[in-house]
């Protein structure tokens, strides 16, 4: 973990060394492609951190987009089906291999609860010093998500999520997440989740989670 206002390092992967429920086998055979996978992703959300605080000119505004345009020209060949990608797919990562949420760093997971922390840069800024209130019940859906989907419990989808917002939550900063689970009743979970900075309750949410049945998308 790291401290307040201390940006996390974003290239730590998880290692053999926690039980964490929902990790899965590397599914691209080996370490290599995960480190570099995870330091593209970490490589584009600095990217857009920057570029969130930046005012360039419109010289360099022009050269971006051209450099921007032709990496994802490089990228029409290697389109796959969805199953098959690897962008937010990566379990064995920190991040999971994606850059639509801000990274949740679980310190402590078992069966029922998750810890952790959570950072939101510049990105995710709506105004004022304040995260984009959309931004939040995002990380929510992740980390509450993931908890749902733990421990070998069959896949499942949020049916709600109902997110209050308390107070401002800062972007720039390490905030503590937490989620539990409250409720299991057949094929639906509840689950709740806090955001705190220091001491400060910023944001809290409740998610009911239903079990899939075989077939259903
Ligand atoms: C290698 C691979 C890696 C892959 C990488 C893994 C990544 C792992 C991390 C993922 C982290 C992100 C996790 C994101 C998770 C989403 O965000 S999923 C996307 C957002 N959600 C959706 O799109 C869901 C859309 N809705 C639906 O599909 C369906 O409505 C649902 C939720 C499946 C439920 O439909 P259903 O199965 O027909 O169930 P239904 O019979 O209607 O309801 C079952 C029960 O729930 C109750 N219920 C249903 N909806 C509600 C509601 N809104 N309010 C109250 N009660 C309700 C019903 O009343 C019923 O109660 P009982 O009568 O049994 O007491």
């Amino acid at each position: 973990m790291t401290s307040a206002g201390e940006q996390p390092d974003r290239t730590v992967l998880l290692t053999d060394t926690g039980e964490r429920p929902w990790r899965s086998a590397n599914l691209y055979g080996g370490d290599e492609y995960s480190a570099a996978y995870d330091e593209l992703t970490n490589a584009l959300g600095d990217f857009l951190d920057r570029l969130a605080e930046a005012r360039p000119e419109t010289e360099l505004i022009a050269s971006m987009t051209e450099s921007l345009s032709e990496l994802a020209r490089g990228l029409d060949p290697l389109a796959v089906a969805e199953r098959d990608r690897v962008f937010g797919r990566r379990t064995d990562l920190v991040s999971r291999g994606q850059t639509m949420s801000p990274t949740v760093d679980l310190a402590e997971v078992d069966d029922r609860s998750a810890s952790g922390t959570v950072y939101f840069g510049p990105y995710f800024l709506g105004g004022n010093g304040a995260v984009h209130g959309g931004a939040i019940p995002l990380v929510f859906d992740e980390i509450l998500g993931r908890l749902a989907n733990a421990s070998g419990r069959p896949p499942q989808r949020t049916a709600y999520l109902n997110t209050d917002f308390r107070s401002i939550t800062p972007v720039n900063r390490t905030l503590t997440i937490r989620a539990w689970l409250v409720s299991e009743d057949g094929r639906k979970r509840v689950l709740r989740a806090t955001i705190h900075d220091q001491d400060i309750l910023c944001a809290e949410a409740e998610g009911l989670f239903i079990a899939l049945r075989p077939g259903q998308p």
